[in-house]
Parts: structure tokens; sequence; C-alpha cells
């Protein structure tokens, strides 16, 4: 049986994951937030800092993080870290209509939302989101702690390496390899690999300035 959970965070990332926890009857702790004021989030209490999550024994518990990811922040990654270190463990949340070839294979903590499809022969790396409708197509890499957006297409073979944001609705096309700690604007057409660290927007994609 799977464990009680406890979601870190409770924005609007939050209120996504919530939905699906709900959705696939997972029972929820309550919601950590580092300045609580509110006393619920959606129905859900509010229990207290993140702290308060080393009075259950990790072995007991599996962490959501639900920290959003925006372009150049890393408070998911360094939420996700700290909590590893210290032995807990994150919940692989896959939405159920989201769909997802049988090979594919999946690190702890990847966040699957609604209408998402995965094609066969995908890896996806762990704290990785793969937002609401995006399309995966075959034999993509995706490495950790990486941020695929809102109706985002990659098409086959494509290799995104840890600490990327994809920005919503961009479009990469086949073979192409996105360094790491890279962000593709939204509404991207990327027709070339892109190297690490980079900022690239438009159609076709071209760095900007970081
Ligand atoms: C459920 C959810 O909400 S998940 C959230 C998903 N959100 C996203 O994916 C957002 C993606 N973010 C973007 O597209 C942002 O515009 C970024 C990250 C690419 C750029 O942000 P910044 O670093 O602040 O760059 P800035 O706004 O200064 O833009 C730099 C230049 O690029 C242009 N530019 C920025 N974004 C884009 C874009 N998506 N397409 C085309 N041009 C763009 C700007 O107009 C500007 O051009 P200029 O220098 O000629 O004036």
């Amino acid at each position: 049986m799977s464990k009680p959970v406890i979601i870190i965070g409770g924005g609007g990332h939050s209120k996504v994951l919530q939905d699906i926890l709900k959705l696939i009857n997972r029972e929820i702790i309550g919601i950590t937030e580092q300045s609580y004021e509110k006393e619920e989030s959606n129905g859900i209490k509010i229990i207290g800092n993140d702290e308060l999550i080393f009075k259950y024994k990790a072995s007991e518990i599996e962490l959501v993080n639900a920290i959003g990811s925006i372009p150049f922040t890393n408070k998911r990654k360094l939420i996700f870290t700290k909590f590893k270190e210290n032995g807990y463990s994150f919940a692989t949340i896959i939405h159920p209509s989201s769909i997802i070839a049988s090979d594919t294979e999946f690190e702890e903590g990847v966040q699957i939302m609604a209408g998402v499809i995965v094609q066969p022969g995908t890896k996806v790396g762990y704290n990785t989101i793969l937002n609401t409708k995006s399309s995966i197509d075959h034999d993509c890499k995706i490495g950790s702690h990486t941020h695929i957006a809102p109706g985002v297409t990659l098409s086959g073979n494509v290799t995104i390496e840890e600490d990327v944001h994809v920005g919503t609705s961009a479009c990469i096309i086949q073979g192409v390899t996105i360094g790491r700690g890279t962000t593709i604007g939204a509404g991207s057409v990327v027709l070339k690999s892109i190297s690490k660290n980079s900022k690239v927007v438009g159609n076709p994609a071209r760095e900007v300035r970081k």
C-alpha cells in the first residue's frame, strides 16, 4: 500500500498536484509552507513549515515536491536534495489521463500532469516535471530537475540535460540536445542543439543575453 504523503509548498503547482493526489486516492497528511499564514489550502491542512517533516520517520511517509519551477530559480532542486540527503523519498505522481509507453523509465519524484503523452524508449530523471499536455516522442532522454512546461512538443530522440527549463509550447525537433542549465523561451522552435547554460527564444530559436 502507498504511504501517506506530505506536500511541500501550497502555491499553484501544489494545487495541480493536490488534484492528482485526490484522483489517485493518496492519503495526504498535510502541506508544509515556509511562512504559513493560512490554515489550509483547498481543504488540505497546512501543518507547519518544512522542518516539521523531520518529526515523521522517513520510512513512514513520502514527500511531494510542490515547489513550482520557473526559469533561473533552484528552490525546487534544493528542497529535493535536502530531504533526499536526510533519507526521505519523493512520490512519483502520474495523472491518470496521461498516456505513458510501457517501457518508460521514471526516476524518483517525477511529476506527470494531465494529458501528457510519452512514447517508447524514454527516460526521465529525478524531480522532473512533464507539465500539462506536453508530448514526449520516442527515445527522448530528459535529465533531472528539469521542467517541460505545458504544451511542449519534443520530437523523437531529443536529449534534455539536467536543470533545463523548456518554456510553454516550445517545439524541439528530432535528434537535438539541450545542454545543462539552459532555458528555452515559451513558444520557441528549436532546430539545432543548444550548449549548456544558454537562454534561447524565438523561431528559429536564437541565443539572447543571460
Ligand atoms: C503552469 C505554469 O505556469 S508553468 C510556467 C511556464 N512558463 C514558462 O515556460 C515561461 C518561459 N519564460 C519565457 O519565455 C521568458 O520570456 C524567458 C525565460 C525566455 C526570458 O526571460 P528574461 O530572462 O526575463 O528575458 P527578457 O524578458 O529580458 O527577454 C530578453 C529578450 O528576449 C525576448 N523574449 C523573451 N521571451 C521570449 C519568447 N518566449 N519568445 C520570443 N522572444 C522572447 C524579449 O522580448 C527580449 O527581447 P529584446 O531584448 O529584443 O527586448
